[in-house]
């Protein structure tokens, strides 16, 4: 793909607030059509990029360039882009239902009932349409922010942390709202610290850490980075499973990990193949394998290894 078709392309962004360096030479591409996430532990500098691609601050050093037009030196939203950073805009005071339609006039859009009334459904804010928004949760004003960006038809929509305050209705209502628009060509690109969320929502994911990409690319190539994985074994016959597994090839037994469910649980350090050849090993001893399980998600263990890595070698 040309890169002339990317909703957004950026290239050695740096942003600096007084000696802190928040960005450090990002390159990003988002592809249209497709769920990005963006992950790193607190002050990566997730939010500064994702105000940066919203016009809301300036760049120091670099290029960024959003749907198709270079952002230059002026503040200024690019058309065609919607979402915000550190909560959305809203006025405390109106109901959800008269927020929507003020700040849809605002972008000079289409204020129809129907089409409010749509966007309200769309994030699980029906009943409550009509309640001042000075009485809502956190997630319910998330899911009125998304809304609020639905209304205004965006080709790009920026996200920090959308998911904050959801419960589990309103992370359902916002993960078919955001798949929905990629299905219909729309770029998302959001942040969020939830591994599993990210999985289930993005085809995928830039890792950051102190301002640096270290990582970019779909989130199956994540979860093969970090070849090897603890694993926890919960077997018919614990004794036997030890000593399979002390002889197993490319698998390391860990530690006893005490017990589970009145069974005596066995860690093992291997790759997924070696998984593999060891519960097969553990079935031809005549073990019968109960449970096995990473004992951190394979794309957890993945985030940390990265972002540990980066934050020890600037030590
Ligand atoms: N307006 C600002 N003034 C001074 N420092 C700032 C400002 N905005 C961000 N920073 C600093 O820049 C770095 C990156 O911050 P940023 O908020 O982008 O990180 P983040 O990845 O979004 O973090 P979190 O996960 O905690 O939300 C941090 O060290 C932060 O303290």
């Amino acid at each position: 793909m040309g890169d002339t078709q990317l909703a957004a392309r950026v290239r050695g962004l740096t942003k600096c607030f007084g000696d802190v360096v928040a960005l450090d030479g990002v390159d990003l591409d988002l592809a249209p059509g497709r769920i990005h996430g963006l992950a790193g532990p607190n002050g990566a500098g997730k939010t500064t990029l994702l105000g940066l691609l919203l016009g809301l601050a300036v760049a120091d050093g670099g290029e960024l360039e959003v749907l198709g037009r270079p952002v230059g030196r002026a503040l200024a939203a690019p058309h065609g882009m919607a979402g915000f950073v550190d909560g959305p805009g809203l006025y405390p005071s109106l109901t959800a239902r008269k927020n929507l339609a003020a700040l849809a006039a605002l972008h000079g859009k289409d204020t129809r009932a129907g089409r409010i009334d749509e966007a309200l459904a769309e994030v699980g804010l029906t009943e409550v349409a009509d309640d001042r928004v000075r009485g809502f949760s956190l997630g319910m004003r998330q899911r009125l922010g998304l809304a609020a960006a639905l209304l205004t038809d965006p080709r790009l929509l920026v996200l920090d942390e959308p998911s904050n305050g959801l419960d589990p209705a309103g992370k359902q209502h916002v993960h078919r709202a955001l798949q929905r628009l990629a299905a219909d060509g729309v770029t998302v690109v959001l942040s969020s610290h939830r591994m599993d969320d990210l999985q289930a929502l993005c085809d995928e994911v830039t890792i950051l850490a102190t301002g640096r990409v270290r990582f970019s690319g779909p989130l199956e190539k994540l979860a093969a980075e970090n070849r090897e994985l603890e694993h926890r074994l919960l077997t018919s016959d614990p004794r036997t499973a030890r000593r399979v597994a002390a002889e197993a090839a490319g698998a390391r037994v860990v530690a006893e990990a005490g017990t589970r469910r009145g069974n005596e649980a066995l860690v093992v350090r291997a790759s997924a193949p070696a998984v593999e050849e060891l519960v097969a090993a553990l079935v031809h001893a005549g073990v019968r394998v109960r449970e096995v399980a990473p004992v951190v998600p394979p794309l957890e263990a993945a985030f940390l290894a990265l972002t540990e890595q980066q934050q020890e070698g600037e030590r």
